[in-house]
């Protein structure tokens, strides 16, 4: 047999990505844009839709990817100064619970994730059926919060002092010392112990923690998920 077998978890992204694109896209509208791998196929998308329709749609970004994506595809950039009420944000998400709970923030993005959601009136997330979980922590193990540098320490120990599990600062590649998030900041990844249900009173307490400054945790935010399926199938979850 000739030719590469397509990897199923991209091709499913890209389902998930196109689908949602597809569904809520519209003319004259205002977008946020999303982070990480499976916006990209979103944004291929989005850019055929917007060549071949002729489409105005106006681009909020999340993160610097996001900007760089929506810039370098000639797309129409937009801010929250002048376009602060969005009709849809699009992202993806590290993992989704049968509630749309979220963690998001593998990419570090999460501040601005959630910022552009907060303005959008109904967040969409794309994803591959590994992030399609029925409660969270069945496949991803952790949850990113973006913190003032000078509190890792601090942020870290009441953390797991109150909820246990354990911390670590998210460490660069191909660069010594800590990531350093979009907004300058430092990214703790807290290992979350088994068993918590209740993430609105988790993230709650830690956002009130001083020296955090955003958690990876979406409850009540997302209207809507597709899931890219390794049948080639997209599976919709509306709230
Ligand atoms: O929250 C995010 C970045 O902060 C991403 O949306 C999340 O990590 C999913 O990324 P991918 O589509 O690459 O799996």
């Amino acid at each position: 047999m000739t030719g590469t077998v397509p990897d199923l978890k991209e091709q499913a992204k890209k389902k998930a990505a196109v689908a949602a694109v597809d569904e809520h896209v519209k003319d004259g509208m205002i977008l946020g844009v999303g982070s990480g791998s499976t916006i990209v196929y979103a944004v291929e998308r989005l850019v055929e839709r917007v060549e071949q329709e002729k489409l105005k749609v106006v681009c909020i970004p999340t993160s610097f990817q996001a900007h760089q994506l929506i810039v370098q595809n000639k797309l129409l950039l937009g801010s929250l100064d002048t376009t602060p009420i969005l009709d849809c944000a699009i992202d993806g998400a590290d993992e989704v619970d049968s509630d749309l709970t979220l963690i998001k923030g593998g990419g570090g993005c999460q501040t601005q994730e959630k910022i552009v959601a907060s303005c959008a009136r109904k967040l969409v997330i794309v994803a591959d059926y590994t992030k399609d979980s029925k409660t969270l922590g069945e496949q991803y193990k952790k949850i990113p919060i973006e913190i003032i540098p000078l509190s890792h320490v601090p942020v870290s120990l009441k953390i797991s002092d109150r909820f246990g599990g354990k911390t670590q600062l998210r460490m660069g590649k191909m660069k010594a010392g800590p990531v350093v998030s979009d907004n300058g900041n430092f990214i703790i990844d807290w290992f979350f112990p088994e068993g918590i249900t209740d993430w609105k009173s988790v993230h709650e307490y830690i956002k009130l923690i001083p020296g955090v400054v955003e958690t990876g945790l979406f409850v009540n935010m997302a209207e809507m998920a597709y899931f890219g399926l390794s049948d080639g199938s997209v599976k919709t979850v509306t709230k």
